[in-house]
């Protein structure tokens, strides 16, 4: 057990996928997976392992932001040996030709958190998906005739922030969207050689105002959760 994740060493997969909302991890291992065992409820955050196509996978929420993300991704690799871990999020697209519900693959996440900036003494670190990770599902997504965008995205500190014309700064540098983790995740998978990638799928547009539901966003992203998982089996 870590002080976070009330699992036994062997109970989660090499693989595993991370929602922020621990309701997102419930509903994916009911509906994705066959065997599951729940291995966490510590603190209402989630984690179950199962098979998918007869490969183990496991599934456990990382909260919201940064902080929370942190945690997890380094209990997950330092205590259960956890070698891939795929953020499976939602987002707010920051360009006109980003709709609601379209995919986006990060290979690459922007942030304004001081997280960075604190471990390289004020210097830019570029946090960065792995290429295996990142290659297998656009290709996943691909056969499944989902064509993703793939990009630079914004991992942000704030949700509700002061300025509402701040997007446009990122926005005009080609960043596709903002969530809050995928910057910290592949940060902490890069410090531990582990493989990270971040795969969103957008429930507002920044451009326009539109909003998906919260019951949509906990149930309704069944696109990005298959090519998660498709990309998971490819792993072992
Ligand atoms: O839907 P999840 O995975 O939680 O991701 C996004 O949603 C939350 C904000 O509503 C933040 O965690 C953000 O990154
Ligand atoms: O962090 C997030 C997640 C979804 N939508 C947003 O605007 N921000």
């Amino acid at each position: 057990m870590s002080v976070h994740i009330g699992a036994k060493k062997g109970d989660i997969a090499p693989t595993v996928l991370m929602p922020g909302d621990p309701l997102r991890a419930k509903f994916i291992a009911e509906n994705f997976l066959s065997d599951v065992v729940q291995y966490n409820q510590v603190r209402g955050m989630y984690g179950f392992t199962g098979t998918y196509k007869g490969h183990k996978v496991s599934v456990q929420g990382s909260g919201m932001g940064m902080p929370s993300i942190s945690i997890y991704a380094h209990e997950l690799i330092t205590e259960f040996e956890v070698r891939n871990v795929m953020r499976v999020g939602s987002c707010g697209s920051m360009q006109p030709h980003i709709k609601l519900r379209d995919i986006i693959i990060a290979m690459a996440a922007s942030t304004d958190s001081g997280i960075n900036s604190h471990v390289f003494k004020g210097m830019n670190y570029a946090p960065t998906a792995n290429f295996e990770l990142l290659q297998k599902a656009y290709e996943n997504a691909l056969k499944h005739n989902i064509t993703p965008q793939v990009g630079n995205i914004l991992s942000s500190d704030v949700f509700y922030g002061d300025d509402p014309d701040e997007w446009k700064r990122w926005a005009k540098y080609g960043v596709l969207a903002v969530e809050m983790e995928a910057a910290a995740l592949y940060s902490i998978a890069a410090k531990f050689r582990a493989k990270a990638l971040t795969i969103l799928t957008v429930s507002d547009s920044l451009v326009t105002g539109e909003e998906l539901s919260s019951i949509d966003r906990q149930e309704s992203f069944t696109d990005m959760m298959t090519i998660a998982l498709e990309t998971a089996i490819q792993m072992d």
